[in-house]
Protein backbone atom coordinates (compact mmCIF):
# COMPACT_ATOMS: atom_id res chain seq x y z
CA UNK A 1 0.00 0.00 0.00
CA UNK A 2 0.88 4.05 -0.94
CA UNK A 3 2.32 5.00 2.89
CA UNK A 4 0.45 7.98 4.24
CA UNK A 5 2.82 10.48 3.76
CA UNK A 6 2.84 9.74 -0.27
CA UNK A 7 -0.90 9.29 -0.47
CA UNK A 8 -1.13 12.67 1.13
CA UNK A 9 1.44 14.47 -0.98
CA UNK A 10 -0.40 13.16 -3.85
CA UNK A 11 -3.60 14.18 -2.56
CA UNK A 12 -1.91 17.96 -2.65
CA UNK A 13 -0.32 18.10 -5.80
CA UNK A 14 -4.23 17.20 -6.77
CA UNK A 15 -5.45 20.31 -5.26
CA UNK A 16 -2.95 22.20 -6.61
CA UNK A 17 -3.70 21.03 -10.20
CA UNK A 18 -7.37 21.72 -9.35
CA UNK A 19 -6.52 25.15 -8.14
CA UNK A 20 -4.08 25.78 -10.93
CA UNK A 21 -5.93 24.77 -13.92
CA UNK A 22 -9.71 25.14 -12.71
CA UNK A 23 -12.13 22.14 -12.10
CA UNK A 24 -13.17 21.66 -15.59
CA UNK A 25 -9.39 20.82 -16.98
CA UNK A 26 -9.06 18.85 -13.67
CA UNK A 27 -12.20 17.18 -14.13
CA UNK A 28 -11.27 15.55 -17.90
CA UNK A 29 -7.63 15.26 -17.45
CA UNK A 30 -6.13 15.36 -14.11
CA UNK A 31 -9.00 13.41 -11.84
CA UNK A 32 -8.53 9.80 -12.85
CA UNK A 33 -4.48 10.23 -12.62
CA UNK A 34 -2.99 7.70 -9.82
CA UNK A 35 0.28 7.69 -8.17
CA UNK A 36 2.08 4.27 -9.46
CA UNK A 37 5.68 5.37 -8.25
CA UNK A 38 7.80 8.35 -5.88
CA UNK A 39 11.01 8.62 -4.90
CA UNK A 40 13.63 11.74 -5.46
CA UNK A 41 14.29 10.58 -8.99
CA UNK A 42 10.99 10.08 -10.43
CA UNK A 43 7.33 10.38 -10.09
CA UNK A 44 5.30 8.12 -12.24
CA UNK A 45 1.43 8.96 -12.54
CA UNK A 46 -0.75 6.01 -13.81
CA UNK A 47 -3.61 7.74 -16.47
CA UNK A 48 -6.16 5.41 -17.40
CA UNK A 49 -5.55 4.70 -20.95
CA UNK A 50 -2.29 5.43 -23.23
CA UNK A 51 -4.03 7.93 -25.32
CA UNK A 52 -4.89 10.33 -22.18
CA UNK A 53 -1.37 9.80 -20.80
CA UNK A 54 0.06 10.87 -23.82
CA UNK A 55 -2.48 13.71 -24.41
CA UNK A 56 -1.75 15.08 -20.50
CA UNK A 57 1.98 14.52 -21.22
CA UNK A 58 1.59 16.67 -24.22
CA UNK A 59 0.20 19.62 -22.40
CA UNK A 60 1.00 19.75 -19.07
CA UNK A 61 4.01 17.73 -18.38
CA UNK A 62 6.25 20.34 -18.22
CA UNK A 63 3.90 22.40 -15.71
CA UNK A 64 3.41 19.28 -13.28
CA UNK A 65 6.76 18.84 -12.95
CA UNK A 66 7.28 21.94 -11.86
CA UNK A 67 5.23 21.89 -9.65
CA UNK A 68 5.97 18.92 -8.23
CA UNK A 69 9.17 19.88 -7.82
CA UNK A 70 8.05 23.03 -5.99
CA UNK A 71 5.28 22.07 -3.54
CA UNK A 72 6.19 18.60 -3.01
CA UNK A 73 9.88 17.61 -2.99
CA UNK A 74 12.45 18.12 -5.88
CA UNK A 75 12.00 15.49 -8.25
CA UNK A 76 14.62 14.52 -11.57
CA UNK A 77 11.75 13.02 -13.88
CA UNK A 78 7.86 12.93 -13.30
CA UNK A 79 6.16 10.79 -16.14
CA UNK A 80 2.39 9.91 -16.92
CA UNK A 81 1.97 6.10 -18.26
CA UNK A 82 -0.96 4.99 -19.87
CA UNK A 83 -2.41 1.74 -17.53
CA UNK A 84 -1.47 -0.59 -19.99
CA UNK A 85 1.70 0.05 -20.38
CA UNK A 86 2.05 -0.20 -17.24
CA UNK A 87 0.54 -3.26 -17.00
CA UNK A 88 -1.65 -2.76 -14.67
CA UNK A 89 -5.99 -2.40 -14.01
CA UNK A 90 -6.28 1.36 -13.39
CA UNK A 91 -8.88 1.10 -11.37
CA UNK A 92 -6.27 -0.66 -8.64
CA UNK A 93 -3.62 1.63 -9.53
CA UNK A 94 -4.66 4.51 -7.32
CA UNK A 95 -4.66 1.70 -4.42
CA UNK A 96 -1.00 0.35 -5.95
CA UNK A 97 1.98 1.10 -3.51
CA UNK A 98 3.83 3.43 -4.42
CA UNK A 99 7.50 2.21 -3.32
CA UNK A 100 6.79 -0.88 -4.64
CA UNK A 101 8.88 -1.32 -7.62
CA UNK A 102 7.39 -0.69 -10.97
CA UNK A 103 5.81 -3.63 -12.75
CA UNK A 104 7.99 -4.40 -16.17
CA UNK A 105 6.84 -1.83 -18.71
CA UNK A 106 4.92 -3.58 -21.52
CA UNK A 107 3.76 -2.06 -24.69
CA UNK A 108 0.33 -3.11 -24.80
CA UNK A 109 -2.36 -1.91 -26.64
CA UNK A 110 -5.47 -0.67 -26.10
CA UNK A 111 -7.73 -3.51 -25.63
CA UNK A 112 -10.69 -4.34 -24.47
CA UNK A 113 -10.15 -7.85 -23.50
CA UNK A 114 -8.59 -8.51 -20.13
CA UNK A 115 -5.91 -10.29 -18.99
CA UNK A 116 -7.01 -12.79 -16.40
CA UNK A 117 -9.13 -15.02 -18.41
CA UNK A 118 -8.36 -18.85 -17.12
CA UNK A 119 -6.69 -20.98 -20.31
CA UNK A 120 -9.59 -22.94 -21.50
CA UNK A 121 -11.98 -22.62 -18.62
CA UNK A 122 -15.03 -20.60 -19.85
CA UNK A 123 -15.93 -19.58 -23.14
CA UNK A 124 -12.75 -17.26 -23.40
CA UNK A 125 -14.91 -14.20 -24.73
CA UNK A 126 -14.67 -11.09 -22.09
CA UNK A 127 -16.86 -8.79 -20.80
CA UNK A 128 -17.20 -5.79 -21.72
CA UNK A 129 -14.96 -3.51 -19.68
CA UNK A 130 -16.60 0.32 -18.82
CA UNK A 131 -14.56 3.59 -19.88
CA UNK A 132 -12.64 3.08 -16.19
CA UNK A 133 -11.48 -0.22 -16.58
CA UNK A 134 -10.38 0.08 -20.60
CA UNK A 135 -6.95 1.56 -19.95
CA UNK A 136 -6.41 -2.24 -17.68
CA UNK A 137 -7.33 -4.50 -20.52
CA UNK A 138 -4.74 -6.93 -22.24
CA UNK A 139 -5.15 -9.23 -24.78
CA UNK A 140 -6.56 -12.45 -24.20
CA UNK A 141 -4.56 -14.77 -22.74
CA UNK A 142 -6.26 -18.07 -23.54
CA UNK A 143 -6.72 -16.53 -27.32
CA UNK A 144 -3.10 -17.64 -28.81
CA UNK A 145 -1.98 -18.98 -31.94
CA UNK A 146 -1.24 -22.10 -30.52
CA UNK A 147 -4.81 -22.88 -29.53
CA UNK A 148 -6.58 -21.51 -32.40
CA UNK A 149 -7.49 -25.16 -34.23
CA UNK A 150 -7.58 -25.24 -37.84
CA UNK A 151 -9.18 -27.63 -40.47
CA UNK A 152 -10.63 -26.22 -44.02
CA UNK A 153 -13.80 -24.37 -42.63
CA UNK A 154 -11.77 -21.90 -41.64
CA UNK A 155 -8.66 -22.27 -42.63
CA UNK A 156 -9.07 -19.44 -45.21
CA UNK A 157 -9.62 -16.83 -42.23
CA UNK A 158 -6.15 -18.71 -40.41
CA UNK A 159 -4.28 -17.87 -43.99
CA UNK A 160 -5.26 -14.51 -44.14
CA UNK A 161 -3.99 -13.86 -40.60
CA UNK A 162 -1.20 -15.83 -41.43
CA UNK A 163 -0.32 -13.37 -44.17
CA UNK A 164 -0.96 -10.29 -41.92
CA UNK A 165 1.88 -11.84 -39.52
CA UNK A 166 4.16 -11.92 -42.68
CA UNK A 167 3.37 -8.47 -43.48
CA UNK A 168 5.16 -8.67 -46.89
CA UNK A 169 3.18 -5.99 -48.17
CA UNK A 170 0.96 -3.52 -46.62
CA UNK A 171 -2.97 -4.27 -46.34
CA UNK A 172 -6.37 -4.43 -45.10
CA UNK A 173 -7.63 -7.74 -44.06
CA UNK A 174 -11.11 -8.60 -43.02
CA UNK A 175 -12.42 -11.39 -41.13
CA UNK A 176 -16.29 -11.80 -41.53
CA UNK A 177 -18.72 -14.28 -40.13
CA UNK A 178 -21.25 -14.93 -37.22
CA UNK A 179 -21.07 -14.74 -33.48
CA UNK A 180 -19.12 -17.58 -31.72
CA UNK A 181 -16.99 -18.49 -34.75
CA UNK A 182 -13.61 -17.13 -33.73
CA UNK A 183 -12.85 -14.15 -34.95
CA UNK A 184 -11.83 -12.51 -31.84
CA UNK A 185 -9.43 -15.36 -31.03
CA UNK A 186 -7.35 -14.75 -34.24
CA UNK A 187 -7.73 -11.38 -33.99
CA UNK A 188 -5.87 -11.27 -30.52
CA UNK A 189 -3.54 -14.57 -31.73
CA UNK A 190 -2.40 -12.22 -34.82
CA UNK A 191 -1.67 -8.91 -32.14
CA UNK A 192 0.32 -11.48 -29.17
CA UNK A 193 2.24 -13.40 -31.95
CA UNK A 194 3.02 -9.73 -33.46
CA UNK A 195 4.19 -8.78 -30.50
CA UNK A 196 5.97 -11.77 -29.84
CA UNK A 197 8.09 -11.84 -33.27
CA UNK A 198 8.68 -7.32 -33.08
CA UNK A 199 8.14 -6.97 -29.16
CA UNK A 200 9.02 -3.22 -29.91
CA UNK A 201 6.38 -2.51 -32.23
CA UNK A 202 3.02 -0.43 -31.37
CA UNK A 203 -0.07 -3.02 -31.73
CA UNK A 204 -3.23 -0.90 -31.31
CA UNK A 205 -6.43 -3.68 -30.47
CA UNK A 206 -9.54 -1.98 -30.85
CA UNK A 207 -12.69 -2.39 -30.03
CA UNK A 208 -16.20 -1.17 -30.12
CA UNK A 209 -15.55 0.15 -26.28
CA UNK A 210 -11.81 1.37 -26.70
CA UNK A 211 -12.78 3.60 -29.66
CA UNK A 212 -15.71 4.51 -28.26
CA UNK A 213 -13.78 5.87 -24.74
CA UNK A 214 -11.37 7.37 -26.70
CA UNK A 215 -13.32 9.01 -28.94
CA UNK A 216 -15.23 10.48 -25.82
CA UNK A 217 -12.03 11.60 -24.01
CA UNK A 218 -11.37 13.29 -27.31
CA UNK A 219 -14.25 15.18 -27.48
CA UNK A 220 -14.94 16.23 -23.60
CA UNK A 221 -10.96 17.27 -24.12
CA UNK A 222 -11.47 19.00 -27.66
CA UNK A 223 -8.66 16.85 -28.66
CA UNK A 224 -9.48 15.06 -31.79
CA UNK A 225 -5.78 16.07 -33.50
CA UNK A 226 -4.03 14.29 -30.30
CA UNK A 227 -5.68 11.30 -30.41
CA UNK A 228 -5.12 10.36 -34.05
CA UNK A 229 -1.74 11.17 -33.95
CA UNK A 230 -1.85 9.15 -30.93
CA UNK A 231 -3.71 6.61 -33.02
CA UNK A 232 -1.31 7.16 -36.06
CA UNK A 233 1.26 6.29 -34.17
CA UNK A 234 0.88 2.53 -34.13
CA UNK A 235 2.78 -0.54 -36.27
CA UNK A 236 -0.24 -2.93 -36.85
CA UNK A 237 -3.87 -2.17 -36.34
CA UNK A 238 -6.44 -4.45 -35.02
CA UNK A 239 -9.93 -4.16 -35.16
CA UNK A 240 -12.53 -5.92 -33.47
CA UNK A 241 -16.59 -6.16 -33.56
CA UNK A 242 -16.35 -3.45 -36.63
CA UNK A 243 -20.24 -3.83 -37.54
CA UNK A 244 -21.19 -2.13 -33.81
CA UNK A 245 -19.64 0.75 -35.00
CA UNK A 246 -22.76 1.31 -37.39
CA UNK A 247 -24.55 5.33 -37.07
CA UNK A 248 -21.22 6.13 -35.48
CA UNK A 249 -20.75 8.31 -37.88
CA UNK A 250 -17.46 10.64 -36.44
CA UNK A 251 -16.27 7.29 -35.53
CA UNK A 252 -16.28 5.59 -38.35
CA UNK A 253 -14.58 8.38 -40.33
CA UNK A 254 -11.89 8.49 -37.91
CA UNK A 255 -11.56 5.00 -38.80
CA UNK A 256 -11.50 4.89 -42.14
CA UNK A 257 -9.08 8.14 -41.88
CA UNK A 258 -6.63 5.78 -39.89
CA UNK A 259 -6.86 2.54 -41.98
CA UNK A 260 -6.37 4.98 -45.18
CA UNK A 261 -2.89 6.46 -43.27
CA UNK A 262 -1.86 3.56 -41.81
CA UNK A 263 -1.95 1.63 -45.33
CA UNK A 264 -0.26 3.94 -46.86
CA UNK A 265 2.82 4.13 -44.54
CA UNK A 266 2.62 0.21 -45.06
CA UNK A 267 1.26 -1.07 -41.95
CA UNK A 268 -0.83 -3.99 -41.74
CA UNK A 269 -4.47 -4.16 -40.41
CA UNK A 270 -6.66 -6.55 -39.62
CA UNK A 271 -10.35 -6.19 -38.91
CA UNK A 272 -13.45 -8.61 -38.10
CA UNK A 273 -17.29 -8.11 -38.63
CA UNK A 274 -20.28 -10.02 -38.59
CA UNK A 275 -20.44 -9.12 -42.18
CA UNK A 276 -18.47 -8.98 -45.34
CA UNK A 277 -17.81 -5.53 -46.11
CA UNK A 278 -20.22 -5.59 -49.37
CA UNK A 279 -22.95 -5.70 -46.93
CA UNK A 280 -21.74 -3.30 -43.69
CA UNK A 281 -23.21 -0.53 -45.68
CA UNK A 282 -26.45 -1.56 -45.71
CA UNK A 283 -26.05 -2.08 -42.24
CA UNK A 284 -25.35 1.60 -41.26
CA UNK A 285 -21.40 1.03 -41.65
CA UNK A 286 -19.88 3.96 -43.68
CA UNK A 287 -20.38 3.31 -47.16
CA UNK A 288 -16.38 4.56 -47.08
CA UNK A 289 -15.32 2.52 -44.49
CA UNK A 290 -16.87 -0.66 -45.78
CA UNK A 291 -15.46 0.44 -49.53
CA UNK A 292 -12.35 0.68 -47.85
CA UNK A 293 -12.04 -2.55 -46.37
CA UNK A 294 -13.88 -4.57 -49.50
CA UNK A 295 -10.78 -3.11 -51.28
CA UNK A 296 -8.48 -5.39 -48.79
CA UNK A 297 -8.65 -8.91 -48.48
CA UNK A 298 -11.93 -9.89 -47.46
CA UNK A 299 -12.47 -13.65 -46.12
CA UNK A 300 -15.70 -15.50 -44.40
CA UNK A 301 -14.32 -17.65 -41.00
CA UNK A 302 -16.92 -20.57 -42.00
CA UNK A 303 -19.37 -22.40 -39.83
CA UNK A 304 -16.96 -25.14 -37.82
CA UNK A 305 -18.00 -28.41 -39.50
CA UNK A 306 -18.25 -31.73 -36.85
CA UNK A 307 -14.47 -32.17 -37.49
CA UNK A 308 -13.68 -28.69 -36.35
CA UNK A 309 -15.89 -28.88 -33.52
CA UNK A 310 -14.54 -32.32 -32.64
CA UNK A 311 -10.98 -31.10 -31.85
CA UNK A 312 -11.70 -28.33 -30.46
CA UNK A 313 -13.85 -30.03 -27.89
CA UNK A 314 -10.91 -32.16 -27.31
CA UNK A 315 -8.56 -29.36 -26.74
CA UNK A 316 -11.20 -28.26 -23.89
CA UNK A 317 -11.52 -31.12 -22.25
CA UNK A 318 -7.79 -32.15 -22.57
CA UNK A 319 -6.80 -28.43 -21.09
CA UNK A 320 -9.61 -29.16 -18.22
CA UNK A 321 -8.45 -32.84 -17.58
CA UNK A 322 -5.02 -30.91 -16.65
CA UNK A 323 -6.24 -28.80 -14.48
CA UNK A 324 -8.58 -30.24 -13.05
CA UNK A 325 -7.86 -33.97 -12.90
CA UNK A 326 -11.25 -34.77 -14.39
CA UNK A 327 -11.70 -35.99 -17.71
CA UNK A 328 -15.08 -36.04 -19.86
CA UNK A 329 -15.37 -39.28 -21.55
CA UNK A 330 -15.12 -38.80 -25.36
CA UNK A 331 -18.08 -40.12 -25.97
CA UNK A 332 -19.69 -37.70 -24.15
CA UNK A 333 -17.28 -34.94 -25.90
CA UNK A 334 -18.79 -36.48 -29.70
CA UNK A 335 -21.71 -35.90 -28.60
CA UNK A 336 -21.34 -32.58 -27.80
CA UNK A 337 -19.45 -31.61 -30.94
CA UNK A 338 -22.24 -33.16 -32.98
CA UNK A 339 -25.33 -31.10 -31.46
CA UNK A 340 -23.40 -27.34 -31.13
CA UNK A 341 -22.80 -27.35 -34.57
CA UNK A 342 -23.30 -23.74 -35.00
CA UNK A 343 -20.90 -21.65 -32.41
CA UNK A 344 -17.72 -22.47 -30.78
CA UNK A 345 -18.93 -20.56 -28.25
CA UNK A 346 -22.20 -22.33 -27.63
CA UNK A 347 -19.87 -25.15 -27.81
CA UNK A 348 -17.57 -24.07 -24.98
CA UNK A 349 -20.62 -23.38 -22.97
CA UNK A 350 -22.06 -26.99 -23.38
CA UNK A 351 -18.60 -28.10 -22.67
CA UNK A 352 -18.17 -26.38 -19.58
CA UNK A 353 -21.16 -27.72 -18.22
CA UNK A 354 -20.61 -30.81 -18.62
CA UNK A 355 -16.75 -30.24 -17.28
CA UNK A 356 -18.31 -29.29 -14.12
CA UNK A 357 -21.09 -31.58 -13.80
CA UNK A 358 -17.99 -34.29 -14.80
CA UNK A 359 -16.19 -32.98 -11.28
CA UNK A 360 -19.28 -33.04 -9.34
CA UNK A 361 -19.84 -36.43 -9.76
CA UNK A 362 -16.31 -37.14 -9.51
CA UNK A 363 -16.61 -35.78 -6.10
CA UNK A 364 -18.84 -38.49 -5.02
CA UNK A 365 -16.87 -41.28 -6.66
CA UNK A 366 -19.12 -41.14 -10.08
CA UNK A 367 -19.05 -40.55 -13.46
CA UNK A 368 -21.59 -38.90 -15.59
CA UNK A 369 -23.50 -41.09 -17.71
CA UNK A 370 -25.03 -40.36 -21.43
CA UNK A 371 -28.79 -39.98 -19.50
CA UNK A 372 -27.41 -37.12 -17.47
CA UNK A 373 -25.42 -35.73 -20.50
CA UNK A 374 -28.60 -35.13 -22.40
CA UNK A 375 -30.53 -33.68 -19.11
CA UNK A 376 -28.24 -31.67 -18.38
CA UNK A 377 -27.82 -30.08 -21.79
CA UNK A 378 -31.66 -30.44 -22.96
CA UNK A 379 -32.32 -26.99 -22.65
CA UNK A 380 -29.24 -26.13 -24.51
CA UNK A 381 -29.70 -28.37 -27.32
CA UNK A 382 -33.44 -28.91 -27.75
CA UNK A 383 -34.22 -25.94 -29.93
CA UNK A 384 -31.52 -26.84 -32.39
CA UNK A 385 -33.17 -30.30 -33.04
CA UNK A 386 -34.02 -30.39 -36.77
CA UNK A 387 -37.28 -31.92 -37.83
CA UNK A 388 -37.19 -35.30 -37.86
CA UNK A 389 -37.89 -35.75 -42.25
CA UNK A 390 -37.51 -38.72 -44.05
CA UNK A 391 -35.41 -36.35 -46.62
CA UNK A 392 -33.34 -34.74 -44.01
CA UNK A 393 -32.56 -38.08 -42.28
CA UNK A 394 -31.49 -38.83 -45.96
CA UNK A 395 -28.95 -36.08 -46.22
CA UNK A 396 -27.67 -37.01 -42.49
CA UNK A 397 -27.35 -40.59 -43.15
CA UNK A 398 -25.24 -40.26 -45.94
CA UNK A 399 -23.11 -37.84 -44.13
CA UNK A 400 -22.73 -40.04 -41.29
CA UNK A 401 -21.67 -42.64 -43.24
CA UNK A 402 -19.73 -40.94 -45.66
CA UNK A 403 -21.42 -41.32 -48.55
CA UNK A 404 -23.09 -39.67 -51.74
CA UNK A 405 -26.55 -39.66 -51.98
CA UNK A 406 -26.29 -41.55 -55.66
CA UNK A 407 -24.90 -44.53 -53.69
CA UNK A 408 -27.49 -44.69 -50.91
CA UNK A 409 -30.27 -44.66 -53.56
CA UNK A 410 -28.39 -46.77 -56.19
CA UNK A 411 -27.94 -50.48 -56.72
CA UNK A 412 -24.74 -50.91 -54.96
CA UNK A 413 -24.61 -54.81 -52.69
CA UNK A 414 -21.33 -53.18 -50.78
CA UNK A 415 -21.25 -53.64 -47.04
CA UNK A 416 -21.19 -49.74 -46.08
CA UNK A 417 -23.66 -48.72 -48.94
CA UNK A 418 -26.07 -51.70 -47.97
CA UNK A 419 -25.43 -50.69 -44.21
CA UNK A 420 -26.16 -46.87 -44.49
CA UNK A 421 -29.47 -48.41 -46.20
CA UNK A 422 -30.42 -50.03 -43.65
CA UNK A 423 -30.20 -47.20 -41.16
CA UNK A 424 -31.46 -44.76 -43.09
CA UNK A 425 -34.91 -47.07 -43.52
CA UNK A 426 -34.72 -47.74 -39.42
CA UNK A 427 -34.54 -44.20 -38.41
CA UNK A 428 -37.23 -42.90 -41.03
CA UNK A 429 -39.37 -46.09 -39.55
CA UNK A 430 -38.81 -45.08 -35.81
CA UNK A 431 -38.44 -41.59 -36.29
CA UNK A 432 -41.58 -40.34 -38.78
CA UNK A 433 -44.20 -41.82 -39.70
CA UNK A 434 -43.57 -42.29 -43.26
CA UNK A 435 -45.19 -45.70 -44.62
CA UNK A 436 -43.12 -48.72 -45.34
CA UNK A 437 -43.45 -47.73 -49.62
CA UNK A 438 -42.64 -44.30 -49.21
CA UNK A 439 -39.52 -45.07 -47.35
CA UNK A 440 -39.00 -47.54 -49.89
CA UNK A 441 -39.71 -45.19 -53.20
CA UNK A 442 -36.99 -42.57 -51.88
CA UNK A 443 -34.15 -45.02 -52.15
CA UNK A 444 -35.42 -47.13 -55.10
CA UNK A 445 -37.37 -50.17 -53.31
CA UNK A 446 -40.61 -52.29 -52.60
CA UNK A 447 -41.78 -52.67 -48.91
CA UNK A 448 -40.58 -56.02 -48.01
CA UNK A 449 -37.22 -54.50 -48.59
CA UNK A 450 -37.49 -52.11 -46.23
CA UNK A 451 -38.93 -54.09 -43.49
CA UNK A 452 -36.09 -56.17 -44.12
CA UNK A 453 -33.73 -53.38 -43.58
CA UNK A 454 -35.67 -52.36 -40.44
CA UNK A 455 -35.23 -55.21 -38.95
CA UNK A 456 -31.60 -56.31 -39.66
CA UNK A 457 -30.80 -52.46 -38.66
CA UNK A 458 -32.35 -53.31 -35.19
CA UNK A 459 -29.98 -56.62 -35.27
CA UNK A 460 -27.24 -54.77 -36.41
CA UNK A 461 -27.37 -52.03 -33.67
CA UNK A 462 -27.19 -54.35 -30.89
CA UNK A 463 -24.30 -56.41 -32.13
CA UNK A 464 -21.90 -53.89 -33.92
CA UNK A 465 -20.67 -51.12 -32.31
CA UNK A 466 -19.79 -48.81 -35.22
CA UNK A 467 -23.36 -49.34 -36.85
CA UNK A 468 -24.73 -48.47 -33.48
CA UNK A 469 -22.66 -45.43 -33.00
CA UNK A 470 -24.04 -44.13 -36.17
CA UNK A 471 -27.66 -45.28 -35.32
CA UNK A 472 -27.15 -43.34 -32.22
CA UNK A 473 -25.79 -40.19 -34.15
CA UNK A 474 -29.09 -40.33 -36.39
CA UNK A 475 -31.22 -40.23 -33.84
CA UNK A 476 -29.32 -37.81 -31.28
CA UNK A 477 -29.24 -35.58 -34.41
CA UNK A 478 -33.15 -35.28 -34.94
CA UNK A 479 -33.67 -35.95 -31.08
CA UNK A 480 -36.05 -39.22 -29.81
CA UNK A 481 -33.10 -40.71 -27.24
N1 LIG B 1 -10.76 -22.41 -34.13
C1 LIG B 1 -10.82 -22.27 -32.81
N2 LIG B 1 -9.97 -22.95 -32.01
C2 LIG B 1 -10.06 -22.83 -30.66
N3 LIG B 1 -10.96 -22.05 -30.02
C3 LIG B 1 -11.82 -21.35 -30.77
C4 LIG B 1 -11.80 -21.42 -32.20
N4 LIG B 1 -12.77 -20.64 -32.68
C5 LIG B 1 -13.37 -20.08 -31.62
N5 LIG B 1 -12.80 -20.50 -30.47
C6 LIG B 1 -13.21 -20.12 -29.11
O1 LIG B 1 -14.62 -19.89 -29.14
C7 LIG B 1 -14.97 -18.77 -28.33
C8 LIG B 1 -15.69 -17.72 -29.18
O2 LIG B 1 -14.80 -17.22 -30.15
P1 LIG B 1 -14.67 -15.65 -30.48
O3 LIG B 1 -14.97 -14.80 -29.29
O4 LIG B 1 -13.35 -15.45 -31.14
O5 LIG B 1 -15.86 -15.51 -31.52
P2 LIG B 1 -16.22 -14.27 -32.46
O6 LIG B 1 -16.34 -14.80 -33.84
O7 LIG B 1 -15.31 -13.14 -32.24
O8 LIG B 1 -17.66 -13.88 -31.91
P3 LIG B 1 -18.36 -12.42 -31.85
O9 LIG B 1 -18.68 -12.04 -33.26
O10 LIG B 1 -19.59 -12.67 -31.03
O11 LIG B 1 -17.42 -11.48 -31.18
C9 LIG B 1 -13.67 -18.26 -27.76
O12 LIG B 1 -13.51 -18.82 -26.48
C10 LIG B 1 -12.59 -18.81 -28.67
O13 LIG B 1 -11.37 -19.01 -28.00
Amino acid sequence: MQNAQTTQQFSQFKTQLKEQFGPAIYDSYFDRLSLVESSDEQVTLCAPTRFSASLISQRYLVRMRQMWSDSISPVKNLDIKGAPELGMNHASASAADASAPKPAARRMPVSTRRADQPRGAKPAKAQRPSFDAEGAATFAQGMTLDRFRTNETNSLAYRAAMKVLEAQSPSVTTIHGAAGRGKTHLLNAVGQEWLRQRPNDNVLYLTYDALMADMCEAFISKSYKELRSFLQNTDMLLVDDIHLLRGRKRTMEELDCLIDRLKSAGKQVMVAGALPPSKMAETGVSPRLASRLAGGLCVAMGKPDLALRTKIAKQFAEEAADSTGTAVPTRHLDFIARRCEDSVRELEGALSLVQVAAEARADFGGELDDESVRTLLSDHLSKRKPQATPEAILDFTVKTFDLAKDELMGRSRKQPIVRARHAFCFAVRKLTDTPLTAIGSMIGRDHTTVMHSIRTAEILAGSDATFGTRISEIFDEFGRD
